[in-house]
């Protein structure tokens, strides 16, 4: 039989005590394979994670809201973000420059706040640089090439000209998946969402990252308590 806790140490849970730093989970993908659609997932099924909303010289998508899905700014309001050192990461994808706002996020981590990273292998490498012991890096790959194709038409956001180019660029950034802590083929969707769900659970349970659990440890391996 497992020891049970002394009565007299509270459980972490119990006195609501920071257990942990926030985590910086990162969902990366060739475009249409589908990193939204899980990213929304676990955004509705998991309270305790949101997402960091990116700024995009993009234009918006049908559906795309302001604030929500991007801070949809001009060129030259982004290159002033980028000199005034707004950003943790930018790059630049399909001609579009995207980048993640520093601010909110450094904060957040510190309170413990979990954040959701849909951003490309540029920005996986410049936050793993900057942010190691932070970042779980997840690449969601496309059951086959035939798939994404289909996916990416059947979205109906791109024209053929904008879907050709994003099958270009699929191969180069598939070549990028070992710079992956895990990696998912997106087949079923919610056979998909389960798997990157489990993901992010375990690694909220990290001992590494779990530094408010020192006292209650302590708590609990004291003789005679
Ligand atoms: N480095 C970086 N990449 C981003 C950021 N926001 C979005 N991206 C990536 O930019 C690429 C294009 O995004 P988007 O135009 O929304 O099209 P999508 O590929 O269909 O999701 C995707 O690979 C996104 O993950 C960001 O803040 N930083
Ligand atoms: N497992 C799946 N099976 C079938 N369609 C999917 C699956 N995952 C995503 N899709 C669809 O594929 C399209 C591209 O997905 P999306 O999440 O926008 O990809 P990404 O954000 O990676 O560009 C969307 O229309 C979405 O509904």
């Amino acid at each position: 039989m497992p020891k049970s806790a002394p009565s007299s140490a509270p459980s972490p849970a119990s006195t609501g005590t920071l257990t942990r730093r926030g985590l910086m989970f990162i969902l990366s993908s060739p475009s249409g394979a589908g990193k939204t659609t899980v990213s929304r997932m676990l955004l509705e099924h998991d309270p305790d994670i949101c997402i960091s909303v990116s700024c995009t010289t993009r234009p918006p998508r049908p559906g795309e809201i302001d604030g929500k899905d991007y801070h949809f700014v001009s060129r030259a309001e982004f290159d002033r973000m980028v000199a005034d050192e707004e950003f943790l990461e930018w790059a630049e994808v399909f001609g579009n420059c995207y980048g993640t706002p520093k601010a909110q996020v450094k904060a957040g981590l510190k309170e413990g706040q979990d954040y959701l990273f849909d951003i490309d292998w540029q920005g996986t490498q410049q936050l793993y640089q900057k942010l190691e012991r932070d970042v779980v890096r997840v690449f969601l790959l496309p059951p086959s090439i035939d798939e994404l194709r289909r996916r990416l038409t059947g979205r109906g956001t791109d024209s053929a000209d904008v879907i050709a180019g994003r099958m270009d660029r699929a191969r180069s950034e598939i070549s990028h998946w070992d710079g992956y802590d895990y990696v998912v083929v997106n087949d079923d969707i919610q056979a998909c969402f389960e798997k990157v769900k489990k993901i992010l659970e375990a690694e909220r349970l990290r001992r590494a990252r779990q530094t408010g659990l020192i006292g209650f440890v302590r708590e609990l391996m004291q003789p005679g308590g």
